[in-house]
């Protein structure tokens, strides 16, 4: 089979929740999707791969219609040419390593020695070469992955969904089987969605990043373009920046009731062209913003901030120091040592001033 492209709106409505989005993804596209927890994003995938029904929309693969909303319309899960990959590899666990992957090719109409071959084929494209004689329960979580990987894409599917393949490994099993799956995924040239709660995954893995949230489409483009200029806090927080919510005033930011400003400077990057007043988003990197412990905010300086200390987070490159000034949340990084010298703590005052040259801001 080859990669079809996937063009679904999809519409789930339970009791208390209605899940409407419309996707499409070309043909060996990969795209991300990501959300906060009960966003719909499983019943999404379960509803293109035929293990929900949709109450309402229409799902097409290629140029056949898997689901039309109706009970009539909806292809069975095998019959759609979709595999779904999920935290659980769901190994057979009575059979070889090279055994469950021959499967997926019988089901595919290869057999024998063939399928044998092309198995142990997949098995080493997956890093597993030396262990297909091995059942289940003598392989690692990570290495029980893989297999699942090796299965899923020997039975070629005209689409992969991934729903948070590396959720359940530990962080470098999760970076290694991360770099197979990119690679696998480019090789084959698989039409792929891949759920994830990891922007690492977005960003190494897919040409496009989709937000949900409420069971809707909050926004959806390149990844970079996504994570670079969010539409929502959810987002926001996934790519790491600042988001704070305010209106224009004076050609610059400030908040709506004015007591944390930002202040037009030349080559500040400002995306519409927005009315004095309107809402407009600034977002900017927590390296952006400098911390002091030195209370000196004078009143004539609206862009030095004074704040107080709410916690402090370890980062992979050193302190994330999440400050409140005036109800507003902000994050800065710092360096250990920075952090450390400074005597930060929760509860401690300080001021806080954002580079405003590394400010986006945006029409909300
Ligand atoms: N089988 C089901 N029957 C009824 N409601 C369900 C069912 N599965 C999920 N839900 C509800 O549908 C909504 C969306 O759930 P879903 O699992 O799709 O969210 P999610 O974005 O994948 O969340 P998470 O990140 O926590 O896995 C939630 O309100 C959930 O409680």
């Amino acid at each position: 089979m080859t990669a079809a492209a996937l063009d679904a709106h999809v519409v789930v409505a339970r009791r208390e929740f209605t899940l409407d989005a419309a996707i499409r993804v070309d043909a060996g596209e990969v795209v991300a999707v990501m959300g906060p927890s009960g966003a719909g994003k499983s019943t999404l995938l379960g509803a293109l791969a035929g293990l929900v029904r949709p109450t309402g929309g229409r799902i097409r693969l290629g140029d056949a219609v898997l689901d039309d909303g109706t009970r009539r319309g909806h292809v069975a899960p095998m019959h759609r040419g979709v595999v779904l990959l999920g935290q659980d590899p769901r190994l057979f666990p009575h059979l070889t390593a090279l055994e469950n992957v021959a499967f997926a090719l019988h089901v595919g109409g290869s057999r024998g020695a063939r399928a044998r071959a092309d198995a142990a084929t997949w098995l080493e494209r997956v890093g597993l070469g030396g262990a297909g004689d091995r059942r289940p329960d003598r392989l690692s979580g990570g290495q029980q992955q893989r297999v699942a990987l090796a299965r899923a894409l020997a039975a070629a599917p005209q689409a992969l969904l991934l729903d948070e393949p590396l959720t359940s490994l530990d962080p470098e099993t999760a970076a290694d089987i991360r770099s197979v799956l990119a690679e696998q995924v480019r090789a084959t040239g698989s039409t792929t969605v891949v759920v994830t709660h990891d922007a690492i995954d977005a960003v190494t893995l897919a040409d496009r990043l989709v937000v949900v949230e409420g069971g809707r489409i909050v926004q959806q483009g390149a990844v970079r373009v996504v994570l670079g200029a969010p539409a929502t806090r959810f987002a926001a927080a996934i790519a790491g920046v600042n988001r704070l919510e305010g209106v224009a005033r004076g050609g610059g930011w400030a908040s709506a009731a004015g007591d944390v400003a930002l202040p037009a400077v030349d080559g500040a990057r400002v995306d519409a062209a927005v009315q004095e007043g309107q809402p407009l988003v600034a977002v900017f990197a927590p390296s952006a913003v400098d911390v002091r412990t030195r209370v000196d905010a004078s009143a004539d300086d609206a862009s030095a901030w004074p704040a107080r200390v709410a916690r402090l987070e370890a980062t992979l490159g050193g302190v994330r120091v999440v400050a409140d000034a005036h109800g507003q949340l902000v994050s800065a990084e710092l360096a250990v040592s920075h952090a450390a010298d400074l005597g930060l703590a929760p509860g401690v005052a300080v001021t806080l001033s954002v580079d405003p040259r590394a400010v986006r801001l945006l029409a909300a």
